[in-house]
């Protein structure tokens, strides 16, 4: 597997692969690798000649008082990870190479139908950063798929539109969340979980699944459900930013809808966790 930190170098082994008429997949990243990843690049793998994936901490899409300076970075095992599971190329750039004109004043990408709700409400300007890094990653790999995971719903979702509203062809492709053998759904962050936190944190995916077998038995009192979620995820020592209903274009469900999504983001401590639960009835 070939390492590469610079655009134009980057650019060079893209244009040769796609000279030989090559299907390229691209798999973004943040780093910090677990099977959630891999999976994605496992999938990218089965649907395309090549496999790009890149590991960038993007300074963008992280708030003033976020963890953009602890967020975990291990760039040789990532190294190792990708290649065993047969990755052909990994971008790990700098953010000078990413912003070489720094990131005041930057053109940026916004998705302003869905980007300030939910997890955008309480991370103002965070997807902004994630659309334009995303932009600004398939205008320089200009793959013919992109996989992401259903974890990041909210992220998947506006990345879908973004793609259709921008006219960028390209096939984005959404995997199903991996998680641990008690239902936690994997990510980079569990690592900050005390021992104590982590056997509380499966209770969000249990919470959201509570709900989930609700909606199933035809409750639609979807205050009430969230009011309970909420209060559930509490009593497990969680503090809720939210947990709601929503159809799966995360605007407000109807009692009639056949078709839902529970998403939830909590603090335990002071680590962040989200998921989320899609159903059709
Ligand atoms: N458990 C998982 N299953 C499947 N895909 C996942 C999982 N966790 C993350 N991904 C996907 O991997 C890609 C990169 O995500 P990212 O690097 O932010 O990983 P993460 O582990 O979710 O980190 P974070 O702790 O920052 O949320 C995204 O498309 C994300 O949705
Ligand atoms: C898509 C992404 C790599 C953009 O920085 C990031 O938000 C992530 O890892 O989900
Ligand atoms: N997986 C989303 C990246 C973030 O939380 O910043």
């Amino acid at each position: 597997m070939l390492t590469i930190h610079t655009i134009p170098e980057l650019r060079a082994q893209l244009a040769e692969w796609r000279r030989a008429g090559q299907r390229i997949a691209f798999v973004p990243t943040m780093g910090n690798l677990h099977r959630g990843h891999l999976e994605l690049a496992r999938r990218g793998r089965q649907m395309a000649d090549r496999v790009v994936s890149s590991v960038f901490v993007n300074p963008l899409q992280f708030g003033p008082n976020e963890d953009f300076g602890r967020y975990p970075r291990t760039l040789e095992q990532d190294k190792a990870a990708l290649a065993e599971v047969g990755a052909d190329l990994l971008f790990a750039p700098t953010a000078q190479e990413v912003y070489p004109r720094g990131m005041e004043g930057l053109a940026k990408v916004s998705v302003s139908s869905a980007s300030n709700i939910l997890c955008g409400h309480f991370r103002p300007g965070h997807f902004d950063g994630v659309a334009t890094v995303v932009s600004i990653l398939f205008n320089l790999v200009q793959p013919d798929a992109a996989l992401f995971g259903e974890k990041d719903y909210q992220q998947l979702f506006i990345i879908r539109r973004m793609v259709a509203d921008l006219h960028m062809p390209i096939d984005i492709i959404g995997i199903a969340t991996e998680r641990e053998p008690d239902g936690l759904a994997l990510s980079s962050r569990n690592q900050y979980l005390t021992e104590e936190q982590r056997q509380l944190a499966p209770e969000m995916y249990a919470t959201l699944r509570e709900v989930a077998d609700k909606l199933r038995a035809g409750r639609r009192d979807f205050p009430a459900l969230c009011y309970t979620g909420v209060k559930r995820l509490e009593a497990s020592h969680f503090r809720p930013q939210y947990l709601e209903v929503r159809a799966p274009d995360l605007s407000e469900p109807k009692r009639d809808s056949k078709e839902f999504v529970i998403l939830a983001a909590a603090y335990l401590g002071k680590t962040r966790l989200i998921d989320n639960v899609s159903l059709s009835i």
